[in-house]
């Protein structure tokens, strides 16, 4: 699969309908349209997009083998501190200079997504048209999965979409960019096959105690309130580059890895899998971010909400209500 954390790619195996590896969250893609020939990959943040643009062709070793180049790198950041910034890189043009420019009017990652798909087919992006139409797999970065993003990568199109939409909720600051790109995705490129990778699916190896919470489980269990975890793309790109750069296998590595970026949390991957990770089941959980609270204590929500020393307000029944489930219903 292609990672758009880093400039490289980690490894592209053949796509398969896609199938996957449960063990280490790659997919093995195949098409029944045949090998992919450019492939987008498409990095939504809460503070960034991140672009990349990969040629694919036959590896001179082993001939079944399909080797991505990367052709360009491009990426809007500074949305959560406006300006937002545009910077842009062509691989292929002489001197790869990189074009960069300030974005006064785009606040948002679809905004920005609509702009790199505009830029992409100026003279000045140095792209042959002809590049642009044979992109024939998009791949996103999903943060959040919930229980379908489980297994792995999924195809996208009206059906998983929509088993889609039922998870926004829980990563709004993500997942909803996210969904508004597929989309327009779908609408640019009707021919490309657009695939979801999510940040979620690195954690489905998290042990039980790790995973559920302690409150009342037939709550947790009919509404899938537990751990899932995120950055799960960042992990599996961080465990394979040490598990490269020690020699060893991915199933023997294990690290304490952190991702610090406008979201942040760390992982703890045992023998090549997730065991623990700080965020839970939204991105709000753990460390501080950019522009999020990270673990405060769950009481202090409705204390910060309400005024319960204030006695004509209703609010302190509410108060002690909320608290209530919290203490008594997690028994
Ligand atoms: N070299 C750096 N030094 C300090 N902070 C950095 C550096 N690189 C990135 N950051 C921080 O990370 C943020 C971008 O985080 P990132 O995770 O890449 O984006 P996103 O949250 O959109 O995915 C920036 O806003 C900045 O605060
Ligand atoms: C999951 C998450 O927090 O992602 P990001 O760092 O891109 O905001
Ligand atoms: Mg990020």
């Amino acid at each position: 699969m292609l990672n758009c954390y880093g400039n490289r790619c980690l490894n592209y195996t053949q796509y398969q309908n896609p199938t996957f590896s449960t063990k280490t969250c790659m997919p093995t893609m195949t098409s029944q349209k045949g090998p992919p020939s450019c492939i987008l990959a498409v990095n939504a943040g809460s503070s960034s997009l991140k672009l990349q643009l990969f040629s694919v062709g036959r590896s001179d070793t082993i001939a079944s083998d399909l080797v991505p180049k990367l052709l360009l790198k491009s990426a809007v950041s500074n949305l959560a501190s406006p300006p937002a910034k545009f910077t842009f890189q062509n691989f292929e043009k002489h001197g790869h200079s990189i074009e960069s420019q300030d974005l006064k009017d785009i606040q948002s990652v679809v905004g920005a997504f609509e702009f790199f798909l505009k830029f992409l087919r100026k003279d000045r992006s140095g792209v042959r048209e002809s590049q642009v139409d044979e992109i024939t797999h998009i791949c996103h970065r999903v943060v959040h999965g919930g229980e379908v993003g489980e297994r792995g990568p999924l195809v996208m199109d009206s059906r998983t979409l929509k088993l889609l939409e039922e998870v926004i909720s829980l990563a709004p600051l993500h997942n909803g960019p996210a969904d508004l790109i597929m989309k327009a995705a779908l609408k640019s490129f009707p021919k490309a096959t657009n695939v979801a990778f999510f940040d979620s699916s690195f954690h489905n190896s998290l042990p039980d105690f790790i995973r559920v919470y302690p409150i009342d489980q037939k709550v947790a269990k009919a509404r899938k309130l537990r751990k899932y975890g995120f950055h799960g793309l960042s992990y599996h790109w961080i465990l394979k580059n040490v598990a490269g750069f020690l020699g060893k296998d991915e199933n023997e590595t294990s690290i304490i890895a952190l991702h610090l970026g406008s979201g942040a949390s760390m992982c703890a991957i045992k023998n090549g899998k997730s065991f623990d990770t700080t965020m839970g089941l939204t991105p709000l959980e753990g460390l501080p971010g950019g522009s999020r609270s990270g673990t405060i204590d769950p009481s202090l929500i409705f204390h910060y909400s309400s005024r319960p020393a204030d006695s004509d307000k209703v609010s302190s029944v509410e108060l002690s209500h909320a608290e209530s489930i919290l203490n008594l219903s997690s028994v």
